[in-house]
């Protein structure tokens, strides 16, 4: 588990992390957001030790990064894959980082082996693409087996196929059980990979909840609902509305207020869910035709989540 406590990092007069506190818990996919700027990767920088935190502290299993004995028996990580020694070959640079770790030789060979470089492990990396440079960066995360991995933008400059296979390999880990710590922009990849989302604007946490909350949550999630006696439904649905959920996701300016609209003979609820519904009516003793939930993609709930963060916003981009 990764545990990061009021963790701020400034650079000079700029706060790229500002008092950022969560837990990335083990067994799940935890999808790692935030448009550009936002401070992703100085937080992971910071999990791993490579920057120093003004404020606050980032913690795995317990222990800071720097006080782990064998750093990758216990986590791997992909950064930038580009950043490696260019003239050594695939299997030279894999032994040097085994070596420095107390990690057998004979593990080369599997990693190898479960990116897919075993044919090009003696090619000097300088000479490598960009698909077979994040490989190798997954294969150096993966060397000495650990329970927590850290992935930046992991399907970078990928060919469908290696997409595929990128997040074919996160899903099993994390059902093997291991913490899994993912940031990416491409949203229709996160929606297939990640189970929660921890999600970031100008350093400053917006969104910790699990996928379907989080999307659940977006104002252009709403449940359709039809009944012969739509206008009596509506009354009884808009008190009960007004009524606090209870939900425990946390959401710091959530947009999703309850609401009750008329549209012909459907409503549109937003804010509670179909169960929730579903109850009101049966209490009630109101006829229910149609009960669907509509949601948004989650591109579209992460936009509207984030516009009021983004550092950098295109013309005509802002709703
Ligand atoms: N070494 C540094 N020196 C000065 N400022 C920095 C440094 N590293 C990051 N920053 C600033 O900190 C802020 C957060 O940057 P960071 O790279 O962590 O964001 P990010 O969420 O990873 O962005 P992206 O999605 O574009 O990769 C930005 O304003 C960036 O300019």
């Amino acid at each position: 588990m990764i545990r990061a406590t009021e963790l701020t990092k400034r650079y000079g007069s700029t706060v790229a992390v500002d008092d950022l506190s969560f837990s990335v818990e083990s067994g799940r996919v935890t999808g790692f957001l935030g448009p550009n700027g936002a401070g992703k990767s100085t937080t992971m920088r910071m999990v791993l030790g490579l920057d120093r935190p003004t404020r606050g502290a980032v913690h795995i299993d317990g222990s800071p990064y720097r006080e782990l004995r064998h750093p990758l028996r216990k986590v791997g990580a992909l950064l930038d894959a580009r950043a490696v020694h260019g003239g050594r070959t695939a299997r030279d640079h894999l032994l040097c980082l085994a070596r420095g770790n107390s990690i057998p030789a004979s593990r080369i060979g599997e990693v190898l082996e479960l990116v897919g470089l075993t044919e090009v492990a003696g090619r000097r990396i300088g000479g490598f693409s960009l698909g077979m440079s994040q490989r190798l960066g997954i294969a150096a995360a993966m060397l000495g087996d650990p329970e927590v991995l850290l992935f930046d933008e992991p399907v970078n400059g990928l060919d469908p196929e290696g997409i595929l296979w990128i997040r074919t390999l996160i899903r099993k880990l994390a059902a093997e059980g291991r913490t899994v710590f993912v940031s990416s922009h491409l949203m229709s990849e996160m929606a297939q990979t990640a189970d929660h989302l921890i999600v970031i604007g100008r350093g400053r946490l917006i969104a910790d909840s699990g996928m379907g909350a989080f999307i659940d949550r977006s104002s252009q999630s709403y449940v359709r609902v039809g009944s012969p006696r739509s206008a009596e439904l509506a009354a009884l649905l808009s008190a009960a509305a007004a009524k606090p959920s209870g939900d425990s996701a946390a959401m710091v300016g959530s947009p999703a207020d309850p609401a009750v609209e008329s549209h012909g003979d459907r409503l549109r609820v937003t804010g509670m869910t179909a169960a929730e519904i579903g109850e009101v009516a049966a209490v009630a003793g109101i006829a229910l035709h149609e009960v669907t939930l509509v949601q948004p993609t989650l591109e579209a709930a992460y936009m509207e989540l984030t516009r009021d963060s983004a550092q950098y916003t295109a013309e005509g981009t802002r709703a």
